[in-house]
């Protein structure tokens, strides 16, 4: 079984003394910045003038340019949008990269597919939460944490490993377990899990589910709540105990229908295509493709998210979850209906 670090094995006091610089205060950044600082690591937050930059210096962090921030810290963990951090590197972060320094990213695109090319003199390594940045945040403040990866890249100091275990402990990552890994691995696992599984399988899961049940007549509020609202609730239940506990506490109706009825919507066509999305990570295709979209500013991306946001199963979940003061979170945050800048 591969080594999981845990809080034990971790020595923390590398990071004493030790400005972090963190760059980009969106889903993960906030979650980072808030977690360093409750663990006692200083933390300088850089951005461009805007939201963030308020909402940073509301939450009481001292907020500088990126350049600024790079300047100032010998940790500089970049969480901005993969697609942004290149040039953003490029023109301000670059210029602060003084040997010894460490650059840190959350995910491996811009290494692994060459989009950033770090000088030798500086540390590289990753600390990838295996989870959803307010969740990095809000499992911290309960006294739990999300599981992350580490990998290290370059090791200039020949403490790069050490740096990644803290950085990963202090953002409550050791609390769940913290595995080493490549660069290569973390990108082309994160980005098969998001597409196949996490998101671009669930998401179509769903859809299909809710679309098969409407078109035969049945309402759509009753198909929402079937087929995206109860599937957290069984999903918390395979998070608490794996497949086995799911089942324990379904009926034995719906085991019986859950063994039948699997292999028919996941079938060896679906898997053939996982491996095709597989080959066209591991070759760089959707690398290649997502860049190009992002030079155009985006034209697929956009017209499919303003579809999707006018998807049936969108419009009857509003208004459902409006009725649900408990499900409201991200209603209240404003995020439910504007697009991620
Ligand atoms: N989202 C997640 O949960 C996960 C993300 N990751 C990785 O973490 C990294 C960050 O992702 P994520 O947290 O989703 O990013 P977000 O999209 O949430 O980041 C947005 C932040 O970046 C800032 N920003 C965007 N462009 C610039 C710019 N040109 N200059 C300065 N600041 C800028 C925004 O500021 P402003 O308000 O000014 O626009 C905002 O603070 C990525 O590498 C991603 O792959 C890894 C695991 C999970
Ligand atoms: C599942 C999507 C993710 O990989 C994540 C939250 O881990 C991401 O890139 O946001
Ligand atoms: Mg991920
Ligand atoms: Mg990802």
């Amino acid at each position: 079984m591969a080594k999981v670090y845990y809080n034990g094995d971790v020595n923390e006091n590398v990071l004493k003394g030790k400005t972090v610089a963190i760059i980009g205060y969106g889903s993960q950044g906030h979650a980072h910045a808030q977690n360093l600082r409750e663990s006692g690591v200083d933390v300088v937050v850089g951005l461009r003038a805007g939201s963030s930059w308020e909402k940073a210096k509301e939450d009481g962090f001292q907020v500088e340019t990126v350049q600024d921030a790079a300047a100032k810290a010998e940790i500089i963990m970049i969480l901005l949008p993969d697609e942004h951090q290149p040039k953003v590197y490029k023109e301000a972060i670059e210029p602060e990269l003084s040997a010894g320094k460490s650059l840190v990213f959350a995910h491996g695109f811009n290494i692994h597919f060459n989009q950033i090319v770090p000088p030798s003199h500086v540390d590289v390594f990753l600390v990838a939460p295996k989870g959803p940045g307010h969740l990095v945040r809000r499992t911290y403040t309960e006294g739990a944490g999300v599981p992350a990866l580490i990998a290290v890249y370059q090791d200039a100091t020949g403490e790069a490993k050490d740096y990644a275990l803290a950085y990963a402990k202090e953002i409550g990552a050791a609390r769940a377990g913290v595995l080493e890994t490549t660069f290569k691995e973390e990108t082309e696992t994160d980005l098969f899990g998001e597409q196949a599984v996490l998101c671009g399988g669930t998401s179509a899961l769903v859809k299909a589910g809710f679309e098969t049940l409407v078109d035969a007549g049945y309402q759509p509020e009753v198909a929402y709540f079937e087929c995206l609202h109860e599937l957290k609730l069984i999903v918390d239940l395979m998070y608490e105990g794996g497949l086995e506990y799911m089942r324990y506490s379904i009926s034995d109706t719906a085991q019986w229908g859950d063994f039948q009825a699997g292999s028919r919507i996941v079938t060896d066509q679906t898997k053939a295509e996982m491996r095709a999305i597989l080959t066209d990570i591991q070759k760089g295709t959707f690398a290649k493709g997502w860049i190009l979209e992002n030079q155009l500013n985006r034209p697929e991306f956009n017209a499919i998210n303003e579809a999707e946001k006018n998807h049936p199963l969108e419009k009857v979940g509003r208004e459902l979850r409006e009725m649900m003061p408990f499900v409201k979170a991200a209603k209240q945050k404003g995020v439910v209906t504007s697009a991620k800048s």
